[in-house]
């Protein structure tokens, strides 16, 4: 058939054997971190066993191995999310540093006072903070498109606040929240007409459903590895390359520097212009690895299997009635589940579901102002991936089912 062998691929996760108070652990936490297959932990044990060294620089066998893995890896990714080449391709931190990268490399020199930053009500903090504190470092004005009751974008509204004043629209692709996936195409056509740049937070999209940042005409696009199995301290920024080729380095130092006198400097090729010093080399690798391991199962197998764990979710949770699942109807939503029980606070709810073993994620997600605006100070999050199954959704609705008896009292 078409699904995917949930069963085959949970083999490879040795983590989802655990046992915790003589249950076996059931990981719906995916949203914040995907656990790690064993290709990948084995990719990062060979590089260390096998080839480290220092990469760029070395002109010793184990230096050229390290640098062509490294140097390899980020052509993999760029192939993965549809971009030209590594050229396009800057590996970062994580989704958070590279917003902050193009944050400071171009919004701090290219913001002004009457300049306007677009963002969306339902952004996480890695965008929203960090455009909100840059505009005000430069005097630009940060506006919000409005998130509808519905859990969409408000797309009319989104055209009136797009204007020639807006230099940056910075949306997320699919909520971490709400599970909506955004128009980010449609948003992109928007903020071209308007001669804006616009970036694209994709830490929900590029693990979970094919991405091709060229289809949505993208300017920037970041993810993170540790959301798409690969390793934590690794991630991505996609941006066009004659954008990153005006765009002054973000961090100064070793590997991306071309010449260097007393008086000046002049900078590597791209991505290595924006990955200053010693980088993550193992991660990179690693990364690498984790794409093979995603594209071996399929981008579309992926998001069907999510998507079809997140509408039986929807519709299970919500069979006694006293449970508020925010964002879109079951059958239009990523593979996320956000809800609050009645009379059971999310902490109490997430606390009583570790007792089953059931890991979930409770509080506000980094949306904090969305959750203002929901009215709610936190929710409890159930988020699905490649290696869960029904199975676990029952047993998450059992233990929901117990906390409910034990607060209804
Ligand atoms: C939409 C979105 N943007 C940015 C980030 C930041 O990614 P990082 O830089 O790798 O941390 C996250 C991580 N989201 C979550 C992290 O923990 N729970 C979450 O929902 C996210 O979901």
């Amino acid at each position: 058939s078409d699904a995917l062998d949930v069963e085959r691929i949970r083999e490879d996760f040795p983590i989802l054997q655990r046992e915790f108070n003589g249950n076996q652990v059931v990981y719906l936490d995916n949203a914040a971190t995907t656990q790690t297959p064993e290709p990948v932990i084995e990719s990062i044990s060979d590089y260390y066993r096998n080839y480290n060294a220092n990469v760029h620089r070395g002109i010793h066998q184990l230096s050229q191995e390290a640098s062509i893995a490294y140097e390899e890896a980020h052509d993999k990714l760029a192939e993965f999310i549809g971009a030209n080449g590594r050229e396009e391709m800057v590996f970062t931190k994580n989704t958070t540093e590279s917003e902050n990268l193009v944050a400071y490399a171009w919004g701090l020199n290219e913001l002004g006072p009457g300049d306007e930053v677009v963002l969306s009500e339902m952004e996480h903090h890695a965008s929203l903070v960090t455009w909100q504190q840059l505009g005000k470092k430069t005097g630009a004005d940060v506006k919000y498109i409005p998130v509808t009751d519905e859990g969409y974008l408000d797309m009319e509204a989104a055209e009136k606040l797009i204007t020639d004043d807006t230099k940056m629209v910075s949306v997320v692709h699919v909520s971490n929240t709400l599970g909506t996936t955004n128009p980010v195409g449609e948003l992109a056509d928007i903020a071209h007409d308007h001669d804006s740049y616009i970036f694209v937070d994709g830490a929900q999209a590029v693990p979970n459903r094919p991405v091709d940042v060229q289809a949505i005409d993208a300017d920037f696009y970041a993810f993170s590895g540790h959301k798409m199995v690969g390793p934590t301290g690794i991630g991505g920024l996609y941006g066009k390359e004659h954008v990153l080729e005006e765009m002054e380095p973000y961090l100064y130092g070793g590997d991306m520097i071309r010449k260097v006198t007393y008086d000046d400097s002049t900078w590597e090729d791209l991505p290595w212009k924006f990955e200053a010093g010693t980088p993550n080399i193992a991660q990179g690798i690693a990364l690498a690895a984790a794409v093979d391991y995603l594209e071996d199962i399929g981008m579309e197998r992926v998001q069907r299997h999510e998507e079809q764990l997140a509408e039986y979710a929807y519709d299970r949770l919500t069979e006694e009635g006293d449970v508020e699942i925010y964002g879109p109807p079951a059958d239009d939503r990523g593979g996320l589940v956000s809800f609050n029980v009645d009379g059971v606070h999310a902490h109490d709810l997430s606390s009583i579901l570790n007792d089953h073993a059931v890991a979930i994620r409770a509080g506000d997600h980094c949306t904090q102002p969305l959750h203002d605006k929901l009215g709610i100070a936190a929710s409890a999050r159930a988020s699905f991936y490649i290696y869960n199954t029904r199975e676990e959704i029952d047993k998450l609705v059992d233990a929901v089912d117990d906390a409910r008896q034990l607060f209804a009292q």
